[in-house]
């Protein structure tokens, strides 16, 4: 993991850089880029993860008594944002099965490029969990800046921010915007073009997981 800023990391592992390789072609299909989403989604959140707190608790292995470790408190809350952050849902929970689920809905003006909420079902206990915001694609940062102020009119503290392509104009928003919220991506590409999608990118990451177009 690169760190390119106060609290924005790029994910520089080789199976990281392999795999979202293999979904900017435009020749990978619906399948197979829906299971490299959730698969990078997986490998991130090992690392991630890794500042979770622990408690100790006893064990009893068939030979002896010993000292366990077990994730302690409320932990975790996953918040994607509708639809293509659902396609990171399940490579997470499979490593954190306990963690609960909030869904923001938000889609991209086609003329203005601003988000447009439609849905917002957060659980009751957020501002006691970490959350992790789920996107595929930061481009300008508007759904991302839209969805984390959900989480922070709800007192949410501890607001990570996880996607796959982060561009720099939307790194620079969502960073000058809520400087706390830490962002990880798998990679970090310079431009958008004139619609705002991000240069090269890999298309509308809610299109190929969901093969709408
Ligand atoms: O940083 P921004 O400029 O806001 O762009 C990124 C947003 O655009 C895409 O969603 P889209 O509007 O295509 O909705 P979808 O997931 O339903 O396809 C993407 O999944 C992000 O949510
Ligand atoms: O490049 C982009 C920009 C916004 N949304 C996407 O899905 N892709
Ligand atoms: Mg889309």
């Amino acid at each position: 993991m690169r760190k390119i800023d106060d609290n924005v990391y790029v994910f520089d592992h080789p199976l990281i850089q392999h795999k979202i390789s293999i979904m900017r072609s435009k020749d990978t299909s619906t399948k197979i880029f829906r299971e490299l989403v959730n698969e990078i989604a997986m490998l991130m959140c090992y690392e991630v993860t890794k500042d979770l707190p622990l408690e100790t608790y006893e064990v009893e292995t068939p030979i002896a008594k010993t000292t366990g470790y077990r994730i302690s408190g409320k932990t975790l809350a996953l918040v994607p944002i509708l639809r293509a952050g659902l396609g990171m849902v399940d490579g997470i929970m499979s490593m954190v099965p306990t963690a609960k689920v909030g869904h923001v809905g938000l889609y991209r003006d086609p003329k203005t490029h601003e988000p447009v909420e439609y849905y917002c079902k957060l659980p009751d206990d957020i501002e006691n969990r970490s959350v992790y915001v789920l996107d595929p694609m930061l481009a300008t940062g508007g759904s991302a800046v839209a969805a984390i102020s959900f989480l922070k009119q709800r007192n949410v503290k501890s607001i990570k921010f996880l996607c796959l392509v982060a561009a720099d104009e939307g790194i620079r928003h969502l960073h000058t915007t809520y400087p706390d919220v830490t962002i990880y991506c798998a990679a970090n590409d310079k431009s958008l073009n004139e619609n705002k999608y991000i240069v090269p990118g890999l298309g509308d990451a809610g299109d190929r997981i969901y093969g709408t177009k």
